[in-house]
């Protein structure tokens, strides 16, 4: 079975997505304000924070899905909304729903999920989902698979990939330990190869390089105004515990 070849991403605008000054309230509740952040080829940024902080609300800001917001997005130096094509068209966005189509099997989702962006094989489509732990139900019909399978049919879209950016909102969400594990590793070579991953998940993430952490809010129902997050704060870090 043959191999996705390797993506090569053009490195040579290291800075991808930048987020300045954005300020975004729900319910007369601050989310967060004055956050300045940037994702760069070969990072890794897991969001954290408690429930109900704003993570989602944030990735979907940066995924161009929300524009509750107030402050500015540039994607390689230029507002995101004069680059939103070159934007779209370099990311993976997986969402808190796995989005898959459960009267579909894993082959024919996989099919319709990345036919729309990029031609991908029938022989790489195996190739990923024998990544992903789903050999021998590459054809059962994703409604006779479990929630984890279900996952990891999404997950799969990783391992054909050839976006820049991708924006991951809890996606190892009924992923076992040793599915964790894996994708750690694919992660840690995606930085590697020059792409860059922003997202959250529950998980503590065994990763090396690249690897920061940019930490959101006060429990939910708290009345917080969270200032100055920056790179140059203390609530973005690298690889360790903040
Ligand atoms: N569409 C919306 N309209 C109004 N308020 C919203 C909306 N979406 C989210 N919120 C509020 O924004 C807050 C942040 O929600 P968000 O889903 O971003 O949190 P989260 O950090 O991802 O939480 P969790 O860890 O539980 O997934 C929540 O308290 C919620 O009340």
């Amino acid at each position: 079975m043959s191999a996705v070849p390797p993506t090569v991403i053009d490195t040579s605008t290291s800075e991808l997505l930048r987020a300045e000054s954005l300020f975004c309230e729900r319910d007369e509740r601050v989310l967060f304000e004055d956050l300045n952040f940037s994702i760069n080829a070969g990072e890794i940024i897991q969001v954290e924070g408690p429930n109900g902080s704003g993570k989602t609300t944030l990735l979907r800001i940066m995924s161009g899905l929300s524009g509750a917001y107030e402050g500015a997005i540039f994607w390689k130096g230029e507002p995101v909304n004069a680059s939103r094509i070159d934007f779209l068209s370099n990311l993976l966005y997986l969402g808190h729903k796995p989005g898959v189509k459960a009267i579909l099997t894993p082959v024919e989702n996989l099919r319709a999920l990345m036919g729309v962006r990029q031609h991908v094989s029938d022989d790489q489509i195996h190739y990923a989902l024998e990544k992903v732990g789903l050999y021998g139900y590459e054809d059962v019909p994703c409604h006779n698979l479990s929630a984890g399978q279900h996952r990891r049919v999404a997950l799969a879209r990783l391992y054909l990939s050839t976006d820049a950016l991708w924006i991951l909102d809890e996606a190892f969400t009924a992923i076992d330990k040793k599915g964790v594990k894996e994708l750690e590793t694919l992660l840690q070579t995606r930085a590697q190869q020059g792409g860059a991953v922003l997202l959250t998940t529950h998980h503590e993430l065994q990763l090396e390089s690249g690897f920061k952490k940019l930490q959101l809010g006060k429990p939910a129902g708290a009345c917080t105004l969270m200032a100055g997050t920056s790179v140059t704060g203390t609530s973005i870090v690298g690889g360790a515990e903040i």
